[in-house]
């Protein structure tokens, strides 16, 4: 069902401050940054080998990942998988009884399609889906 990991999601405090690290002292390269208003996110995506790492900065404090960093403070806050038909695979997913906190497919950053299972059906990690044209 799911391909090669798309990316992986880091919950920081502040965005600037995180991107100084990756850029500066990791030598990773920001390719992309956008605002998610769905989501309640500023995200940045930083390439490495076949994946990304998608650092996310809360725009709001209510979102989910104001909520994460309340609770667990900074770090990996989701991983994302590639599928090539993420309707498909919502429906194969509710059909084998794994809970959804998305039963649509919702607005991704670089207009991926994208939805999240809930922690509690997968023994732990915040699965996300992602499906790219
Ligand atoms: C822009 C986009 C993109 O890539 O294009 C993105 O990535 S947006 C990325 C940001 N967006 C999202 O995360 C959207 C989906 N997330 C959500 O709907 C929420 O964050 C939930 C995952 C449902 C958690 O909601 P909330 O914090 O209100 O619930 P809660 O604290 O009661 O959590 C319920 C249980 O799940 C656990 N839990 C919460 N967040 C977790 C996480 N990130 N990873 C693993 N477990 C997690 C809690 O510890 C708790 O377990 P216990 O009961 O054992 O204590
Ligand atoms: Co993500």
């Amino acid at each position: 069902m799911v391909g090669k990991v798309d990316h992986i999601g880091i919950a920081v405090k502040n965005l600037d401050e995180a991107l100084k690290f990756y850029e500066d002292i990791l030598g990773m390269k920001c390719v992309d940054k956008e605002v998610v208003e769905e989501q309640k996110v500023k995200v940045a995506f930083l390439p490495i080998g076949d994946t990304e790492v998608e650092l996310l900065e809360s725009t709001e404090e209510n979102g989910p990942i104001a909520k994460f960093i309340e609770k667990k403070g900074e770090g990996i806050q989701h991983i994302a998988y590639r599928v090539d038909d993420i309707e498909k695979a919502i429906e194969e997913l509710k059909e084998k009884g794994i809970k959804m906190i998305d039963e649509k497919p919702r607005y991704g950053a670089g207009g991926a399609k994208i939805a999240f299972l809930h922690p509690k059906s997968t023994f732990g990690v915040l699965i996300e889906l992602c499906q790219r044209d």
